[in-house]
């Protein structure tokens, strides 16, 4: 497992590592030279590019209405308004345009990107490991929700603005070089470095600062997360004053960040403001400097408006692209931050999904389930085999089991006991290979999933949506055959279990219910609607971890002997010695790595 608790966090800064990170993003957002995304993304330069080439007509305008109205020539005055009015259609149409394929690529990158995000986050079993025990990584949820929902807006928004800007740069300063010479020319260029060296060096604090504050940010909304899920535990410790002491001082952490981006940004402002400014009164100052030597001095005084007026456009225009360019900073600024919080997230994904080597069947798909029986009936009669296993806890040193051999056939239900943290879920922890043992060897000759090993972990896992869905999951759709017969499997079950009374209460298999079933569903009810599910997929084996802790003892034995009746062999784990009448042997964790076994007298 990497750790770097001891190393403190790199600053994220506009980098190499931010570029690689970055040309990882573009390519999810362009998945292949001929994708959607890229058709728009052309199609939105070229409507940009063409906006640019009106906009320059209409920065015209004014100096033709000067040179028309000197001359006072009606006829040619009427045709400039109508030429005008045209022009302002067509700029407004193309404009409009602009924006809306800049928002219909947005959704369409926020869906490229969100979904490869997915596709890392739930594969085998990397949410755990992000989740459980990497923690390395801060808030993975807020990553791939709200930061790349803002990575995709900013990027829509400067996207076509940044590609399109080299080249009116470059019309508009040969422009001005043929209007002014090269002093005009020379003058917009090292206003625009002195700009951009300042914007440099205020950017950086103000991408760390930002990336701080997103993730104190998740923290705090983690903390109402927590209390909303837990609300009725809390409300029996009368817990609301400790847990709004703790919230508010996840705000506090986060408002002292929040209130040094905004001094950074405040410089940041400042100097983005006073270059906006300052460009206009240069523009003046270039276009002077030609009228003063004399050039234009065998021009009428109509004609030098009309020149003052299309100078002062094409010097002005090439300084607002430069400026824009700078205004970009403070987009380029969150764009970096967000970045780099997806580009690690991808990072570390990566990093664990190679790091879980595949089992071939560790998945759950229906269409799994033939190759499923082949791999079972080929392999070894021992369904697991453990061999002289040994595994810690992650953060501790102190073996839980040491050199535990053991095997599991078909037939012979096995109970685990020991005292609390003895080790009892860790061990099923490593079967299911979430956790590495750090020595001998687990062979898992049975697939996980239906009709091979369903795990019913001590925390009932309940999906959200339909009672169906809730007794069929973690299979996607119904089985073995749609309608009636189906129907009639999960009624059958869902009575087994004792809880057809839920039938009633959603109003139906299949009803949109808007209750979350863990605030709903005692616990008791919770763990009978698992074995609703067990009963409905009926597995081969059947690892249950407490699974009836809160259950009677007389459903307790209900809830085995329908096991039994339906064929699975029992793993359990559990304190209770009731147990032990359903099983064949007794594996006892006795703590300090040790553990014993024993054959047990079955009823
Ligand atoms: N994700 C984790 N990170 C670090 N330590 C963990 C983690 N999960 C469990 N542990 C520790 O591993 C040890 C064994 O835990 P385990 O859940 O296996 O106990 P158990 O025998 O099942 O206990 P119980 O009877 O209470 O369910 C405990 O000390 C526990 O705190």
């Amino acid at each position: 497992m990497p750790t770097s608790r001891n190393t403190a966090p790199k600053r994220p800064r506009l980098d190499w590592r931010f570029v690689k990170r970055f040309c990882r993003i573009v390519r999810v957002l362009f998945p292949s030279w001929c994708s959607q995304n890229v058709v728009m993304y052309g199609t939105l330069l070229g409507v940009t590019l063409l906006v640019q080439l009106v906009v320059y007509q209409v920065g015209l305008i004014p100096s033709q209405f000067y040179s028309v109205l000197s001359e006072k020539n009606y006829g040619k005055f009427k045709e400039l308004v109508a030429f005008s009015v045209l022009l302002i259609l067509l700029i407004s149409a193309l404009k409009s345009l602009e924006q809306y394929i800049c928002n219909v690529l947005y959704i369409s990158w926020r869906k490229c990107l969100t979904q490869s995000l997915h596709q890392d986050y739930f594969s085998r079993w990397v949410y755990y490991t992000l989740n459980v025990l990497h923690k390395d990584i801060d808030n993975p949820d807020q990553r791939m929700t709200q930061d790349a929902e803002r990575l995709c807006k900013q990027l829509s928004s400067m996207a076509s603005r940044l590609v399109i800007s080299p080249f009116t740069i470059s019309y508009y300063s040969y422009q001005c070089f043929n209007i002014t010479g090269w002093i005009g020319f020379v003058s917009v260029l090292g206003y625009f470095l002195i700009g951009t060296v300042a914007n440099k060096l205020l950017i950086g604090p103000v991408v760390s600062t930002l990336v701080e504050q997103e993730k104190l940010e998740g923290n705090l909304r983690f903390k109402h997360m927590q209390i909303r899920v837990s609300a009725e535990s809390a409300a029996f410790y009368r817990a609301g004053k400790v847990e709004h002491v703790r919230t508010d001082h996840r705000l506090q952490s986060l408002l002292h960040t929040q209130r040094k981006l905004i001094n950074w940004e405040f410089l940041l402002y400042l100097g983005v403001n006073t270059f906006d400014y300052m460009g206009s009164i240069l523009s003046y100052i270039i276009i002077a400097i030609p009228i003063f030597a004399g050039v234009y001095d065998g021009l009428t005084p109509g004609e030098i408006t009309a020149l003052v007026s299309k100078n002062a456009f094409v010097c002005m225009y090439l300084i607002n692209c430069f400026t824009q360019l700078i205004d970009l900073s403070t987009t380029v600024s969150d764009v970096a931050g967000y970045t780099h919080r997806i580009g690690e997230l991808q990072e570390v994904m990566k990093d664990i999904s190679r790091k879980q080597c595949d089992p071939d069947c560790s998945t759950v798909e229906m269409g799994n389930l033939d190759r499923d029986r082949e791999t079972l009936s080929t392999s070894s009669n021992a369904a697991i085999v453990l061999d002289k296993l040994s595994f810690t806890s992650p953060v501790s040193e102190d073996l839980l089991v040491k050199d535990l051999s053991l095997r599991v056939y078909e037939g012979t239900d096995l109970l685990v006991v020991g005292n609390t943290g003895a080790g009892k879920t860790s061990l099923l922890r490593v079967l299911n290979l979430l956790w590495e043992p750090c020595n001998g060897s687990v062979q898992m000759n049975t697939c996980f999933g239906p009709r091979g090993i369903m795990f019913l972990p001590q925390k009932p896992f309940l999906t959200d949506g339909t009672l169906r869905e809730q007794v069929i999951f973690p299979l996607k759709d119904i089985y073995p055959a749609a309608g009636s017969v189906d129907d009639e499997r999960i009624l059958r079950y869902l009575e087994l279990a004792g809880m057809s009374s839920l039938l009633k209460r959603t109003g139906g298999l299949d009803e949109k219910v808007d209750w979350n079933w863990y605030d709903v569903l005692s616990p008791g009810e919770m763990q009978r609607l698992c074995f609703a599910r067990l009963f409905y997929l009926q597995p081969k084996y059947a690892v249950l971890d407490e699974a009836t802790s809160a259950l009677t003892e007389d459903a307790e034995e209900q809830m085995y002997r329908a096991c039994k009746q339906l064929g699975m062999t029992l793993i359990s784990l559990g304190h209770r010695s009731s147990l032990k009448q359903y099983h064949d042997i007794m594996l006892r964790l006795c703590g300090g790595g040790q553990w014993e076994l024993t054959q047990l007298e079955k009823r």
